[in-house]
């Protein structure tokens, strides 16, 4: 992305997680935005091939203070943009303190670290998971929040919390609430990566290219067209210029706050996402129904009117044939790569 806002580009920017699935795209959109990044992450989940080598990289966790209170006082860090985190619902539900520990209690020691250091700016990875199952059909910012698993109530606390912080102290915040992120970085740099993933589209994909059996499609009796779980996909690489856009949004106005949500405000299907993959990639896959897996809404689809107006963010990629092309491309390239080999920098067809 090419910004050409007013917003003057001093310090780096730090990027917890950025070795992950999103924040490797938020990483490069950074970088060819012209920011200095310096990435924070223990590697749990994410790679550190994943990180442009553009970027430094610091391996450590975000509850080490020490290690991140370093990084703020000897780096001129401009703003935190906060990924880290554990990312998958059902394992809230069964384990849901690993939640309130690595998304909860976690940021709030980082918040804490970033308002003693005098950090202006945060922008923080919140979720759709937060308006648990609402009964509109689209949701805009201000529809109550119910949350109605761990996982969305780990992330609604730190919305609170990070509000709190806004009134008290220097900073401000900007909480992206996103919707299902899926695809891969165009150019083939970076992607979903994740051995094991649950995630809808990435699972369906595997699958095509023969790497899992078959797709479990959980619940067929929601209140749908078609009887399966509704969601929002949105392109990873959209969301990674939001977040661009999203940094300059507080730059540009440092007493305002905003939490905003990330979709494209289009629903499709579990059926409507294999049926997809299925037509790109030219493969069948074996789906199997099973019944609905706890935690899930029916359907979440995302009024994203607000950051259209607040940013002149603008989709990119907002067909699901892109998306799916994307995340086909990205996964035959993992598959051939070497253990450790840096990401390639072949070009997709769109
Ligand atoms: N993937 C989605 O659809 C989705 C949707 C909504 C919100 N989110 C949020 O976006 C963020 C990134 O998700 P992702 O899909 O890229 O997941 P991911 O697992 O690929 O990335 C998370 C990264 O954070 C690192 N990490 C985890 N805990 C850490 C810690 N305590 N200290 C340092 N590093 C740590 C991991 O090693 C990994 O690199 C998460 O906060 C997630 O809740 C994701
Ligand atoms: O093998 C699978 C995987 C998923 N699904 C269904 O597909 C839909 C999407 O599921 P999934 O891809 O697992 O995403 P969500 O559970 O909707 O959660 C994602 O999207 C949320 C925002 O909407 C984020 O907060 C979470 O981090 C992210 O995991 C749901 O209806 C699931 O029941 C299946 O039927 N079979």
């Amino acid at each position: 992305m090419i910004f050409d806002g007013s917003s003057e580009r001093r310090g780096s920017i730090l990027v917890t997680g950025g070795a992950g699935y999103i924040g490797s795209h938020a990483v490069l959109a950074l970088l060819d935005a012209g920011w200095p990044v310096i990435v924070l992450d223990n590697l749990t989940t994410g790679f550190r091939w994943a990180v442009d080598p553009r970027a430094s990289f610091v391996e450590g966790d975000v509850t080490d203070s020490a290690l991140v209170r370093s990084i703020l006082t000897y780096h001129e860090v401009a703003a935190i943009m906060h990924f880290a985190g554990s990312v998958v619902v059902p394992e809230s539900v069964v384990d849901p303190l690993k939640y309130y520990g690595n998304n909860t209690a976690a940021t709030c020691s980082l918040l804490r670290n970033a308002v003693d250091c005098g950090v202006p700016h945060i922008v923080f990875s919140s979720t759709a998971a937060t308006y648990g199952s609402p009964d509109v059909a689209q949701v805009c910012e201000n529809t109550p929040t119910r949350p109605i698993n761990p996982y969305g109530r780990s992330k609604l606390v730190v919305e609170a919390m990070l509000a709190d912080a806004a009134a008290a102290y220097p900073i401000n915040y900007c909480a992206l609430r996103y919707f299902n992120v899926a695809g891969a970085d165009p150019a083939g740099r970076t992607g979903q990566s994740t051995a094991g993933a649950t995630h809808l589209i990435k699972v369906c994909v595997e699958a095509a290219l023969g790497r899992r059996e078959l797709v479990e499609v959980y619940g067929t009796d929601y209140d749908t067209h078609d009887g399966t779980g509704v969601r929002d996909y949105i392109h990873v690489s959209d969301l990674a210029d939001a977040h661009v856009h999203a940094l300059h949004l507080l730059m540009d106005d440092p007493e305002a706050s905003h939490t905003m949500n990330c979709g494209y405000g289009t629903g499709f299907s579990v059926l409507d996402v294999l049926d997809a993959v299925e037509r790109i990639s030219g493969r069948e896959i074996r789906r199997v129904m099973r019944p609905r897996r706890p935690g899930d809404p029916a359907a979440l689809i995302a009024d994203n009117n607000l950051i259209l107006s607040r940013t002149r963010w603008r989709p990119r990629h907002a067909r699901l044939g892109d998306i799916v092309r994307h995340a086909l491309a990205w996964e035959d390239q993992l598959a051939r790569r070497k253990p450790g080999q840096p990401v390639g920098q072949r070009e997709i067809a769109a």
